[in-house]
């Protein structure tokens, strides 16, 4: 009998900061597709977003939130790789070192829009499945796009995102709930987020 290949989940983000969101779409593929692992991977360089924090700082909140769950792991190959982040980049980095692992690639609703103008789009469709979940607030636009090059399957709605909880932080509001509770701490802790924040790293 042929043996079962591995299946590795990779969640790309920014993850400034990771939130619920994030780890319920990971948690869910992983369920569904029956993963053995779910790689949350940070952005080094994410070259469509601006004022982003240090990574080292967002790569240690993806550690924290990720720590208490067996199958999930945070990968360091897009903050260590120099230049703009591309998934390209990305998946070429995880084939090289999981060759014989079929590799899913998790995306939330909103990015699979612009996902064909990507770089080097039709090659990342060779690598690895691509899995578009679902998010509110976003439709899903599958334009262009093949059930063989893209799965979508529907999670729980959590309308939960950075760029809010970034606000309510500024704002000296709770993130409670919508962040892992070591997340909250390490916020806290590092002053992130705030207008006299300090950006040591
Ligand atoms: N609440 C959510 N439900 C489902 N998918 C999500 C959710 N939040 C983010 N995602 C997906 O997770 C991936 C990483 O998202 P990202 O780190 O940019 O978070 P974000 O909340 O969209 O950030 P920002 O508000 O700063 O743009 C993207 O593919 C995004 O679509
Ligand atoms: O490869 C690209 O050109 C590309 C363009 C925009 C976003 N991405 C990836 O999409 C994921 C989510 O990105 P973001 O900026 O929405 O946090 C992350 O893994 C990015 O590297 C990738």
């Amino acid at each position: 009998m042929a043996e079962r290949r591995r299946r590795v989940g990779i969640m790309g983000g920014t993850f400034d900061p990771i939130h619920n969101g994030h780890l319920v779409a990971g948690s869910e593929v992983a369920q569904y597709f029956d993963l053995d692992e779910v790689y949350y991977v940070p952005t080094g360089n994410p070259y469509k977003k601006t004022g982003v924090t240090p990574a080292e700082h967002r790569y240690l909140m993806t550690v924290v939130a990720t720590a208490s769950n067996p199958r999930f792991k945070t990968s360091r190959v897009d903050i260590d790789r120099p230049g703009p982040t591309y998934t390209v980049d990305t998946l070429r980095d995880f084939h090289r070192l999981l060759p014989d692992a079929d590799l899913y690639f998790i995306t939330g609703a909103d990015a699979m829009a612009q996902i064909l103008e990507w770089k080097d789009a039709e090659e990342m469709f060779k690598i690895a499945h691509f899995v578009a979940v679902t998010r509110p607030g976003h439709d899903l636009d599958l334009t262009g796009l093949s059930p063989e090059q893209v799965s979508v399957l529907q999670i729980p709605a959590l309308a939960i995102s950075s760029t809010d909880c970034r606000a309510r932080v500024r704002s000296g509001m709770q993130v409670w709930y919508l962040v892992p509770d070591g997340v909250v701490q390490y916020i806290a802790k590092n002053r992130l987020y705030r207008p006299d924040q300090q950006r040591s790293l």
